[in-house]
């Protein structure tokens, strides 16, 4: 079986204060989007997984998706499970969140498991896990396990995706944040929730990105250099960071930055729009 594994970006991410167990609150915006990993799940007599494109190494999120759904519900059979990598690491896109979310999802499908069982096993793997269980747009809050998936579409806006070549830890950038004043109500961006770029434009907003930048000129100097040269609305980093993302109102702007940035020596840039799954009970 071979599905795709989606990235996200984080339109809006704000952290709003720290659990005892160090754990953070968010209110975010969460927006899959078209950047994806490949992954193949087939049964086969023993395990074996594999990784290309990049070097994961250890006990990854795909390795903890098997073991904690074999534990959970039993298998048939071994799985063999290749990962084509195209999402950068440590960049902010959740692409070892979004591996494990596909990889639960595709044993329950092989193994006649109820998608709605997965929840419970998908945040002990990751805090973004559970959004990539639904997917598309949602709110996501508490520590990342609070998910309202929501039915809004951006229309006309295309994103272009610039990988620095810097990797963030998200432990890291989380130890920076030193207060938790609400940048705004939630409530306020969900009144007045939209597709359009306008709405974006309005609301866009990382909680991360002063501190990260101010950690990391490298990082925050390229955003001013690539800020320079784009033709873009606006642009934001996604997460965590280190990923930028830029914004456009149509797609030959965005076609156009993206064949001036990848003169660039040192960055990957990657188109990328948003996905929406058809809906489905869950
Ligand atoms: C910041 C966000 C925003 O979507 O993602 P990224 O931008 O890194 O992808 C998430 O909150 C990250 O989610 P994820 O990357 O799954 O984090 P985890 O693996 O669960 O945790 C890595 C580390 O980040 C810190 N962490 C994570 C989530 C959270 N709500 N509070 C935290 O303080 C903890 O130190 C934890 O040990
Ligand atoms: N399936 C996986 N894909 C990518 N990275 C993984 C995976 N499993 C474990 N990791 C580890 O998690 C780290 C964070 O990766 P990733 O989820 O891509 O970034 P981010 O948290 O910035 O979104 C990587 O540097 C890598 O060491």
């Amino acid at each position: 079986m071979k599905i795709f594994s989606c990235a996200k970006i984080n339109l809006y991410l704000d952290v709003v204060g720290r659990d005892t167990d160090g754990y953070h609150f968010i209110e975010s915006l969460f927006q899959e989007v078209s950047l994806a990993d490949e992954i193949e799940v087939n049964p086969s007599e023993s395990d074996f997984i594999s990784f290309d494109g990049m070097l994961v190494e250890g006990d990854t999120t795909v390795h903890k998706a098997l073991r904690l759904f074999r534990e959970s519900f039993g298998t048939k059979s071994g799985y063999t499970i290749h990962v084509k990598k195209r999402i950068p690491m440590g960049a902010g896109l959740g692409g070892g969140s979004s591996n494990a979310a596909a990889v639960l999802s595709a044993l329950a499908v092989l193994e006649g498991v109820e998608k709605a069982s997965l929840f419970p096993l998908a945040s002990r793997i990751g805090s973004d896990v559970p959004f990539f269980l639904w997917g598309g747009m949602a709110w996501v809050s508490g520590k990342g396990e609070k998910i309202t998936p929501l039915s809004c579409r951006l229309e006309d806006v295309y994103f272009l995706i610039v990988y620095p070549g810097i990797h963030v830890s998200t432990a890291w950038a989380y130890s920076l944040i030193n207060d938790y004043r609400p940048h705004t109500h939630p409530q306020n961006i969900l009144d007045s929730l939209g597709g359009s770029l306008d709405f974006l434009r309005k609301i866009v907003y990382n909680k991360f990105q002063p501190f990260v930048f101010a950690a990391r000129e490298d990082l925050a100097r390229w955003k001013a250099i690539l800020d320079r040269e784009s033709g873009a609305e606006f642009s934001f980093m996604s997460g965590s960071g280190s990923s930028l993302v830029y914004v456009y109102s149509s797609a030959e702007r965005r076609d156009a930055d993206r064949k001036c940035f990848s003169y660039q020596r040192d960055i990957q840039v990657f188109s990328a729009d948003p996905v929406y799954r058809p809906s489905e009970k869950g």
